[in-house]
């Protein structure tokens, strides 16, 4: 057991939405080509979907969806129109969609909308206002949450996703409505609690990809909470762990470190390694050179590192097997060139087949995910810096909303 303490958070069993009107915050800010603008991987709105679903079911209320997509400048900042295509597809249901988002046209489809009906606002990062971060108070001060929340009785956030945002939508709410974590937001709540309050273990954390910064600060709280009993390393982490220890990658995997800002990360890894921080390194990695694929040992590496290697993957899978608690956050190699995908779908079969309690987080190690061997030990969460921030130990905006909105809604 941890010392991680998880705030008290009111559930939909708290507040009555029966026929109410409702806005909930969802997250189903999705991957979208930069050319063309399509969605790339409706993983998200599919999830949703589910919840979006269960609460018609449950509650009839007359529900206004809300969610972000992309930031603005960047190509992935586009409208929700197609967002609520796929959610009609997806839930049966027939959801509205307006293009606005506190306008008078938003305001007028909110105030007609019947319990039982649907609607999806615009992206919400079309009002400046969402994209400040600023407290739970002054966040339900501005124009957004002011011109809303008269229009609602209740307001649920589902957003898991986004709970690391201190944006009007995501706490503004919960201080001027009585408010809920939705069902989804529940689910990823549980099963964090799983992680960080359970007594089992080996306790393994498999941690890659490329957030090499994040996950220092991860493995620090990891080691200060008690909360690993083996960390795997893969991806850019692993690299730099074995720079810290002393071992030579080769001047081509050093050059790329560099680019990528990871060589003044070396004293921080040395600081958790001393720490006693349980890392363990790769002993072998597939590289690339002149164009061919090799599998070699540390110690002769040649080439650029593309993924684990053979004897990695097989040791690592070995510990996950022998496992309760699995956390498992980014890649463990190149996984868009599919000739380096096999430590990462190696070492996910691990987890389907152990008999381990497995947390699966982050866009690009979920897009790897076979769904077919998902089963009921298996949380794939929609977060990705949101549990990793939650794990690393910070308290995240939304939970920290939800519980003052507990304080002053429900006593
Ligand atoms: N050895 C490696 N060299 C370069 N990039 C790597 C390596 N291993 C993994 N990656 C990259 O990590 C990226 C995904 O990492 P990250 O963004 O942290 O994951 P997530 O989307 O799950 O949060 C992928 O684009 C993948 O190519
Ligand atoms: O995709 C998200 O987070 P993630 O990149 O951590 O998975 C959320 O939708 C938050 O988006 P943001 O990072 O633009 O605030």
């Amino acid at each position: 057991m941890t010392n991680m303490r998880i705030p008290r958070i009111p559930t939909l069993r708290e507040i009555n939405i029966r026929e109410k009107r409702v806005f909930m915050r969802i997250d189903i800010n999705v991957p979208i080509d930069p050319d063309k603008g399509e969605i790339l991987d409706d993983r998200r709105i599919r999830v949703h979907s589910q919840t979006i679903k269960e609460i018609v079911e449950k509650y009839s209320p007359a529900l206004v969806l809300g969610s972000h997509q992309g930031r603005p400048g960047e190509p992935d900042f586009i409208t929700l129109e197609r967002h609520a295509e796929l959610l009609s597809k997806y839930t049966g249901y027939d959801i509205k969609f307006v293009n606005d988002v506190i306008g008078p046209t938003a305001r007028e489809a909110i105030r007609k909308l019947k319990p039982g009906e649907i609607l999806l606002l615009d992206n919400l990062r079309l009002v400046s206002e969402e994209v400040i971060e600023a407290t739970p108070e002054k966040q339900s001060y501005t124009i957004f949450v002011r011109r809303l929340a008269p229009l609602f009785d209740a307001y649920v956030n589902d957003a898991f996703a986004t709970a690391h945002r201190s944006q009007p939508s995501i706490v503004g709410f919960p201080l001027v409505l009585p408010s809920a974590a939705g069902p989804l937001f529940e689910k990823e709540i549980m099963a964090l609690k799983r992680v960080v309050e359970s007594f089992e273990s080996p306790r393994i954390f498999v941690l890659g990809g490329t957030k090499v910064r994040d996950l220092l600060r991860v493995i620090e709280n990891l080691v200060r909470n008690k909360m690993a009993d083996r960390i795997l390393t893969t991806g850019l982490l692993a690299q730099l762990f074995l720079v810290a220890k002393g071992i030579g990658l080769g001047k081509e995997n050093m050059r790329f470190l560099e680019e990528k800002g990871i060589l003044p990360l070396i004293p921080k890894a040395r600081y958790v390694l001393l720490m006693g921080a349980p890392v363990e390194t790769p002993i072998d990695f597939k590289v690339l050179i002149d164009g061919e694929t090799r599998n070699v040992s540390i110690g002769e590496i040649n080439g650029k590192i593309m993924d684990i290697g053979e004897q990695t993957t097989r040791i690592y899978s070995e510990f996950i097997k022998d496992a309760k608690i699995v956390v498992m956050r980014g890649p463990a190699g190149v996984i868009e060139d599919e000739r380096f995908r096999n430590g990462t779908i190696k070492l996910l079969d691990a987890a389907y087949n152990s008999k381990a309690f497995v947390l699966i987080g982050g866009g690009h190690l979920s897009s790897m995910i076979d769904e077919s061997k998902l089963n009921e030990h298996i949380h794939v969460s929609t977060g990705g810096n949101a549990l990793l921030l939650f794990l690393s130990g910070e308290t995240l905006p939304a939970l920290k909303a939800l519980e003052l909105s507990a304080k002053m809604f429900l006593g």
